[in-house]
């Protein structure tokens, strides 16, 4: 479908200049003795997509509330476009909070107003004149493919179609960030798929800033450029997707990939033994380009060295290559050993010896 938008006209960029949409700094929320949030200092970049995982109760939803003005931290501070929110009043939050829209988990679309009138709400809240509110609601169905679809009522959409006018909704009055709560936990995995394809559509035409907050690792995995990760109220770990899922630090983020990633097997785990082996097990990761390379058998040409690929793959975290390659290689020669290890480390993103196998593998 060919959309009629124009993306200057619904750019999100503010004038601040600031490279933070958002900024949390050391933000803590008790409630009574619960510690719902410790300290999280979080940044969210212009035009970047920010999956924040965590399980349940980990604080995700402490941190929406306090990030949109509904709860207020004990300490820290945080900052929309470079303006701190603590310590406003109701009327001086309201223009900032506008500067966040959100998409919900259940849509909250009102049942009694069409498509096109959910989407107009906030411009009318805003007190746009009704001619700026129907150009810019009819640019945003065009933008959400369900242009067809202005005069129908929620009740006769589809939960897709549903999520979408929420998008459009939550874009209505050009926020700096939106914010995904959920957006996609109670949708099948084919509309999630199409709705994640519409959320990174949105953030390449409008270099819009996306905060994904969300349970759902395989949300993350496809359109998240960063992922903090987020437990017991601590961000335990933050950083690019890809190395995130490459290689997990936090023992949280380990625990919460654990089905996204190839992991040693337990049976070549127990073959490892403490002292030399003559054979070595060796974990690589590729990425990128490098993941496409014929690094194995370019390896055999520069050092000799034969090794095997005893487990792992390559999978797509925002549609790049993740390779994580379990090796196994004859350690006996010494100096090919090494020669091979120089060679690995020149040419993947991340080499690592898990130790020796006793001969006969
Ligand atoms: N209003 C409240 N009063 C008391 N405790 C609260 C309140 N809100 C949250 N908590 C506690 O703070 C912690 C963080 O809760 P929060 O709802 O932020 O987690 P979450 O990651 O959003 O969980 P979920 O994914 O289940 O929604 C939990 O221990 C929760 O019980």
């Amino acid at each position: 479908m060919t959309s009629a938008f124009d993306a200057s006209t619904l750019s999100s960029q503010s004038e601040s200049g600031s490279s933070s949409v958002v900024r949390l700094s050391e933000v803590t929320k008790r409630f009574g003795a619960t510690i719902a949030l410790d300290q999280v200092s979080l940044s969210i970049r212009r035009g970047e997509v920010l999956g924040l995982i965590g399980r349940s109760g980990a604080g995700k939803s402490t941190l929406i509330r306090c990030l949109n003005g509904l709860e207020r931290p004990d300490s820290g501070d945080i900052e929309i476009e470079g303006r701190s929110i603590i310590g406003l009043g109701e009327r001086e939050l309201q223009p900032l909070r506008r500067r966040i829209g959100i998409v919900f988990q259940h849509f909250n679309l009102m049942s009694a107003k069409t498509a096109a009138d959910n989407v107009a709400l906030p411009l009318e809240i805003a007190g746009q004149p009704r001619a700026v509110r129907n150009a810019r609601v009819a640019e945003l169905l065009e933008l959400i493919g369900l242009a067809d679809k202005a005069d129908a009522y929620p009740a006769q959409l589809s939960g897709g179609q549903k999520q979408r006018v929420g998008i459009a909704r939550a874009l209505a009055a050009r926020p700096a960030l939106l914010l995904s709560d959920e957006a996609t936990s109670a949708l099948d995995p084919e509309t999630t798929d199409a709705i994640l394809e519409l959320l990174r559509d949105i953030n390449r035409k409008l270099d819009l800033t996306i905060l994904l907050v969300t349970h759902e690792i395989s949300v993350v995995r496809a359109i998240a450029d960063r992922v903090a990760v987020l437990d017991g109220g601590n961000i335990v770990e933050q950083g690019p997707a890809r190395r995130i899922f490459a290689s997990p630090c936090a023992a949280t983020t380990r625990s919460l990939l654990r089905a996204y990633r190839p992991t040693l097997p337990d049976d070549l785990a127990a073959r490892l033994v403490a002292g030399w082996g003559e054979r070595t097990l060796l974990k690589v990761v590729v990425i990128g380009a490098r993941a496409r390379a014929p690094l194995l058998a370019e390896l055999a040409l520069a050092t000799g060295l034969r090794v095997s690929l005893v487990h792992g793959g390559v999978d797509r975290v925002r549609g790049e290559e993740v390779g994580v390659l379990f090796l196994e290689a004859d350690g006996r020669d010494r100096a090919q050993f090494s020669a091979a290890l120089d060679f690995l480390r020149l040419h993947a993103d991340e080499v690592e010896v898990l130790g020796h196998v006793a001969g006969d593998a």
